[in-house]
Formats: structure tokens, C-alpha cells, sequence
């Protein structure tokens, strides 16, 4: 597939005005989209609106909508907070680290057997880096494993999604869990609409 040069998004702005270019077409080059949003330098002034974080799990704060083509969303991870196994829906998930670190752990679908749940590999991702998933590449699970510092990434989910499924690591047995967002646009979402987050 053809991808246009990876130009730098100077802000975030930047970012996302690139982001709706490239999700106008429906052929979606995965390398394409993950440089480019490795290449824009993370700039906490510019993304400090959407960073809202609760003292006891990870928070999903909405920052586009990308035209109905995908949500771009900032999760804030405080300090040992982490996210349960799951999968992406179908989707393209893109994940960028905006601040400290991330550590992604990578699992295999559960057999269908045994329900077995296989620890595939682990790795550390680094502010400014992006990783990729989707449901063909299995399940993780994501954490900010510092007790000091804490995290926040840059989500891209394409198509947008609002449920997926979480997997106890012991038995294997899966959840249909909704995804709610703590803000959006910068604005905290009314209390009614959060409770049922349930993927951390
Ligand atoms: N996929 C998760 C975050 S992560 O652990 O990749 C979510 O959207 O809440
Ligand atoms: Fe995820």
C-alpha cells in the first residue's frame, strides 16, 4: 500500500488533524499510522486538559472523535494501576506513551479446552513510543508498574468500540465489560454514565 512520507506532527493538534487525513480512507496502513504518531514529540502542556486521573484506577478521557472513523482517548494510570486481560473488539488499537513508562504483557487467546491462559511476552514501552494490537496479535493486559511516577498513553481505537472482553488469568472465563469514558473533551463525564466501568 502506498504511504505518504511520515511528516512530524509539531502538536497534538497536528496530530490529529493528520489522524482524520489518513482515517478518510477506509484501507488503513497500520506502519503508517504508528509512525506518525510516534514522530509527534509529547508535549504535556498541549494534552494536560485531557489528563484526569482518579487516585484508585486508570481512566479513559475522550479527546476525538475522529469523524466516526475512530476514537482518540488519553489514559491516565496512576501508580500501580493497570488494566485487566482484554481484548480490542475488532478493532485497531494504537497505543502511544505520553508520560513515564508502560508495561504491556501480551497473552494468547485461552484454550478452548483447558482455558489455559499463555503469558506470550512482556515488554516496557517508553514515553513517546507506539505499540499496536489487535485481536489477531491476542490479549494484554497494561501497566504502570511504578510506585512513583505516574503514566498517561494515547489511544487510537478504529473502529470505536464501547465493550470488550475481559479474561480471568486463573480460570480463563471471560466477561462482556462496558467501556465508559471519565471525560470528555476535557469536561468530566456526569457521575451516572461512569459506574460501570469495569476493565481495571
Ligand atoms: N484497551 C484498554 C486500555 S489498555 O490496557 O490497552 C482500554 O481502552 O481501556
Ligand atoms: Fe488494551
Amino acid at each position: 500500500m502506498e504511504q505518504t512520507e511520515v511528516m512530524k506532527p509539531e502538536t497534538l493538534d497536528d496530530l490529529i488533524k493528520v489522524l482524520h487525513k489518513i482515517f478518510e480512507s477506509d484501507n488503513i496502513n497500520v506502519e503508517e499510522v504508528q509512525n506518525i504518531m510516534e514522530a509527534y514529540d509529547s508535549n504535556p502542556q498541549e494534552w494536560m486538559k485531557f489528563a484526569k486521573f482518579d487516585q484508585f484506577r486508570y481512566t479513559r478521557n475522550l479527546v476525538d472523535e475522529g469523524n466516526g472513523k475512530f476514537n482518540l482517548m488519553i489514559l491516565c494510570w496512576g501508580e500501580g494501576h493497570g488494566s485487566s486481560i482484554h481484548d480490542h473488539t475488532d478493532s485497531h488499537c494504537f497505543m502511544k506513551l505520553l508520560q513515564g513508562q508502560l508495561k504491556e504483557t501480551l497473552f494468547e487467546w485461552p484454550d478452548k479446552k483447558t482455558c489455559n491462559m499463555v503469558q506470550k511476552s512482556q515488554r516496557i514501552l517508553q514515553t513517546n513510543q507506539c505499540a499496536y494490537i489487535n485481536d489477531s496479535f491476542g490479549l494484554h493486559r497494561v501497566e504502570n508498574a511504578s510506585h512513583t511516577e505516574c503514566s498517561a498513553s494515547l489511544h487510537l481505537y478504529s473502529p470505536p468500540f464501547n465493550t470488550c472482553q475481559t479474561f480471568d488469568q486463573r480460570t480463563g472465563h471471560k466477561n462482556t465489560v462496558k467501556m465508559t469514558f471519565w471525560s470528555k473533551f476535557g469536561e468530566r463525564t456526569p457521575f451516572e454514565t461512569t459506574v460501570s466501568q469495569e476493565n481495571n
